[in-house]
């Protein structure tokens, strides 16, 4: 469903460049919830946009559905759905506005999007706040219009970008359900978390970042035989006091150890 081959992206910054993704490659299946996790500046963001071809890399490409970002843009944009907690609501419109406009930028014919802001609010609990001015609602309230927003299109894969960062306990556990639902669906998701805990919980496998490189790959069960680690953190911490793999990246598959 999502295959990122040799992503790579240089920023230029000054006198000196930085290499802010370096040669990155994995697949996310249909149902499948990625963890794509590392330290601050690791690159996990500038890949997440390189997918979503809001940002161009210097080489290497994605691809959803057999559309490349590189080719295709509109098609790639059609098929992802992102979930970033900077995604502002526009605050003089209610949460119904927001979802009526997001139908139709992503050309939702006007009879299904009112089915689908229906579910939606539903699956969201919206319903007692759907006509209200989005300045009016608390912080979890505009989380969940940010979820159903990312839905309005029904993309079959989703980029979520930090979703708990800020979310109390109950507003976690609205994004952990709203996973679970999107991988009951069939879709195709990455996240890109620092709660490790919460990751551990959440994914079927994870991808490690490292100075823009992927240093593991696997399940947890993989990564544990291959670390002799219990915990993510554990597994984590080990990553940052390793030295970064050149040229080839690890997979845990391999029973490789870094
Ligand atoms: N527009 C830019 N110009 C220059 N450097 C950039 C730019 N955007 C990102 N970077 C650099 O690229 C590297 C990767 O950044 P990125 O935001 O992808 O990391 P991240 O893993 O998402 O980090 P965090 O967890 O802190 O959000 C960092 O060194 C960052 O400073």
């Amino acid at each position: 469903m999502i295959r990122v081959q040799n992503l790579t992206r240089i920023f230029e910054a000054g006198k000196q460049d930085v290499l802010a993704v370096d040669h990155v490659s994995f697949d996310v299946e249909s149902g499948e919830v990625y963890g794509l996790l590392g330290p601050n500046g690791a690159g996990k963001t500038t890949t997440l946009r390189m997918i979503l071809g809001l940002l161009k890399p210097t080489s290497g490409d994605a691809e959803v559905e057999g559309f490349r970002v590189s080719t295709h843009p509109d098609e790639i944009k059609r098929r992802v759905g992102l979930v970033s907690t900077s995604a502002g609501l526009y605050q003089w419109l209610s949460p119904r506005e927001i979802l009526s406009f997001f139908a139709d930028v992503y050309g939702v014919p006007a009879v299904l999007a009112e089915d689908r802001i229906e579910q939606l609010s539903e699956l969201f609990e919206l319903t007692s706040f759907l006509d209200r001015r989005s300045a009016t609602l608390s912080t979890g309230q505009k989380q969940r219009v940010n979820l159903a927003r990312s839905l309005i299109h029904d993309p079959p894969v989703m980029l979520m970008d930090e979703p708990t960062r800020g979310l109390d306990v109950v507003g976690s556990k609205v994004i952990f359900d709203y996973i679970d639902h999107l991988r009951g669906e069939g879709k195709a998701v990455i996240v890109c978390t620092h709660r490790l805990d919460e990751a551990e919980q959440l994914c079927d496998r994870f991808g490690l970042l490292h100075q823009g490189k992927k240093s593991y790959e696997g399940t947890l069960e993989e990564l544990q035989q291959c670390t002799s680690c219990q915990t993510l953190t554990q597994i984590f911490l080990q990553l940052l006091d390793a030295p970064v793999p050149q040229p080839e990246t690890v997979t845990a598959t391999q029973g490789d150890l870094l």
